[in-house]
């Protein structure tokens, strides 16, 4: 899942999670109450006994009419402690069931007889290492006395039971394992009181109910902690995975930018360079030049020197045979000079069949030397429609001082002698006058009046 989407989900886990365990404390503290009921319980065995076993004379008989168990008992005081009881049998076996989160009894019964009417509860643990299976007497034996109220209701609190101190004498239990433990049920009885008169007793039990909760306090906690744990430990994982892939997203998206910039600056520079170029010959345009000059001022270092050519009798050849033929001479004418040229040259076309090539680190004897090997060049060309063409060149050196606009000037002056003097030659401008020197006053103290 993308952690973005489950660090949200997370949050609403947490959210979530809060609100459980709030409900959950206040319901196992209100509610979530579950009941027992020992009178009706399918699983549980119903029966009755006198003390007969222990050798006295009471006599016990249970009926159930479908409203009330009713324990008929003729207490005979022969003994000391004569009784008669019902039980409620839960488990047969070492396993009882766990009561310590029960924490109430409640009684309906109707008492009928003579004297003080009392019943003693007694709540049989089972207590892996002190008791069997074959003597029920071995298990815990937990007890309460209560008066029965004239309407037959009440609630009796579990923990006011009591390990029975007879029992710890009977089975000599050492004092740290007389605590009363109720864990591990396995019968329950209701006995008629310890000072019960003789005679006849009747009593009407219409419901002996558990009151308790579906899960311990323990398991409660346990459980809440152990969500909150798992919480706790997905947060910082999730934040930490959703922290990387944002970091992922953003570096992708930083690569990303970078690429497009990359792509601006590629389409930034060719589009500087279409502004800067001729488009059908691919030399230099005015614009160009101007640049070039500005990025490489040493290009006008001296000695430097401007070729100016021009096609000869252009115009004929657009007349004669149209101006895509024009226009393809003037794209092989561009070819043939670049060919001839050194890298550092530059070409320009400054204007129809007009070109200049500036060559830096140029005299005026070396521009003239060219400018016969372009012209020779030319000669050798492969013209399109079998044509014939030949060029015109003015040469000019640049003077000491002399900015690049009156070079080409002069040299723009022979090209017109050379056309004049017939076309497809070369000439060479006059080297410019010096500069004259500043004046500046004679440093001999010679005055003038
Ligand atoms: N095909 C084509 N023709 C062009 C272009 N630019 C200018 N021209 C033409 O070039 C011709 C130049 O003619 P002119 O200035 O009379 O020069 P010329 O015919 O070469 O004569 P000379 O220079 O004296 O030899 C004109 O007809 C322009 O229309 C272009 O880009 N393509």
């Amino acid at each position: 899942m993308d952690p973005s989407r489950a660090y949200r989900l997370m949050h609403r886990v947490i959210a979530a999670l809060a609100a459980i365990t709030i409900g959950l404390l206040l319901w196992h503290h209100f509610g979530m109450e579950r009941v027992i009921d020992l009178t009706t319980r399918a699983d549980v065995r119903r029966s009755a006994m006198d003390d007969r076993w222990m050798g006295g004379t009471s006599r016990v008989a249970l009926a159930h009419d479908g409203r009330a168990l009713t324990m008929r008992c003729r207490l005979a005081r022969t003994i000391d402690w004569p009784a008669c009881k019902y039980q409620f049998v839960i488990s047969d076996t070492q396993a009882g069931i766990d009561l310590s989160e029960f924490d109430a009894v409640t009684f309906d019964v109707a008492y009928r007889g003579p004297g003080r009417h009392a019943l003693r509860l007694m709540v049989l643990n089972f207590e892996p290492g002190t008791s069997t299976l074959d003597n029920p007497m071995s298990q815990k034996i937990n007890e309460l006395e209560f008066e029965v109220p004239h309407d037959g209701a009440i609630r009796v609190p579990l923990n006011v039971l009591h390990t029975a101190t007879w029992w710890i004498d009977y089975m000599k239990v050492p004092l740290e394992a007389t605590d009363m433990r109720i864990d591990n049920v396995t019968r329950i009885e209701l006995l008629t009181g310890a000072a019960s008169a003789g005679g006849d007793h009747v009593i009407e039990l219409r419901s002996l109910r558990l009151h308790g909760k579906w899960i311990t306090s323990g398991e409660l906690y346990m459980g809440l902690m152990a969500a909150w744990i798992v919480c706790a430990v997905s947060w910082p994982l999730l934040a930490s995975l959703r922290l990387h892939r944002e970091l992922d997203h953003s570096s992708r998206r930083l690569a990303l930018l970078g690429e497009i910039n990359a792509a601006l600056q590629l389409e930034t520079r060719e589009l500087a360079e279409q502004a800067n170029t001729d488009p059908l010959t691919g030399a230099l345009n005015r614009q160009g030049l101007r640049a070039a000059l500005m990025n490489s001022p040493a290009l006008l270092a001296r000695p430097m020197a401007v070729l100016f050519a021009d096609i000869d009798h252009f115009k004929r050849i657009n007349d004669r045979h149209g101006h895509d033929v024009g226009d393809a001479v003037l794209r092989d004418f561009a070819a043939a000079i670049h060919g001839g040229i050194r890298a550092n040259d530059r070409l320009v076309r400054w204007g129809g069949e007009e070109f200049l090539i500036v060559c830096p680190a140029t005299g005026a004897e070396q521009g003239r030397q060219l400018a016969e090997k372009l012209r020779a060049a030319l000669r050798q060309c492969a013209w399109p429609a079998g044509l014939n063409v030949t060029a015109s060149f003015g040469i000019a050196a640049r003077g000491e001082n002399e900015d690049i606009g009156a070079v080409i000037k002069r040299a723009d002056g022979v090209l017109y002698a050379a056309k004049a003097a017939g076309r497809d030659c070369v000439m060479v401008a006059e080297a410019p006058l010096p500069p004259v020197p500043a004046w500046s006053p004679p440093s001999t103290g010679a005055h003038y009046d």
